[in-house]
């Protein structure tokens, strides 16, 4: 479980939060939206023990928390293989399984053929796909997601969508994905938080509804 009691952050003057409290329980599946600089990010970055808050207390006991930025932040002197082993040894994942569970994600997000490449001579959606699969690799039981598929189009997004859903679902693990687009969490998540002004609050998930807040054109193929 991942619980926020009375927490505050602030960066110098600038208050982001101030006396949150929130919960989120195994098997949750929760969107975030909110204006630019309204605390998203940071919020996902008190989550998984980036971030220390100023005040209150955050307390994560989930076994295993990935969080997956805007940007892939693949290891560049390594190769797409290198980089799913390296998170997978680190994450205690047994040697003699490491191959397999790398190759079986690759293969989900159909960069089986590209192990070998250097992240250099990745795009930017085949490098998100591999930051996307050494997350999913390590099985975790919460999932951070910080706008990965907001450079990728439609089609691609909706696809890494379902593959982080279906993950979720499978493994009963809990899964928050800040969007700046609703429709973008139609499908992955169940509930919506909305940041702004220092505080969260739970809203009716308004998944493709014109003029929502934050809302933006529906991707041609539904996701
Ligand atoms: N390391 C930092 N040092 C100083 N200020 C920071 C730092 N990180 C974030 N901030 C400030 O905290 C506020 C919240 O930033 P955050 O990135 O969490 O917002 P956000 O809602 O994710 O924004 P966006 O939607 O634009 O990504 C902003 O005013 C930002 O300038």
């Amino acid at each position: 479980m991942l619980e926020m009691r009375n927490l505050s952050l602030a960066f110098g003057p600038r208050t982001v939060f101030d006396d949150i409290r929130l919960e989120v329980r195994p098997g949750e599946r929760i969107g975030v939206i909110g204006p630019s600089g309204a605390g998203k990010s940071s919020l996902l970055r008190v989550a998984a023990g980036l971030l220390k808050p100023d005040g209150g207390t955050c307390r994560n006991t989930f076994q295993c928390t990935r969080l997956v930025f805007q940007e892939p932040r693949l290891l560049p002197w390594r190769n797409v293989a290198d980089n799913l082993d390296i998170a997978l040894r680190a994450g205690g994942v047994a040697a003699g399984e490491i191959a397999a569970r790398r190759d079986r994600w690759l293969g989900r997000v159909g960069l089986a053929d590209s192990a070998q490449a250097w992240p250099s001579e990745l795009s930017g959606g085949m490098a998100q796909r591999a930051a996307l699969a050494r997350a999913l690799a390590l099985e975790p039981d919460l999932l951070l997601l910080d706008e990965p598929f907001s450079a990728l189009d439609p089609a691609l997004r909706a696809d890494l969508g379902r593959l982080c859903a279906e993950q979720a679902r499978a493994t009963g693990a809990a899964l928050i994905c800040i969007s700046h687009q609703p429709w973008e969490l139609a499908g992955l998540v169940d509930r919506i938080w909305r940041v702004a002004d220092g505080r969260i609050a739970e809203q009716p998930a308004p998944f493709g509804r014109p003029g929502a807040p934050d809302h933006d054109a529906p991707p041609a193929s539904g996701c």
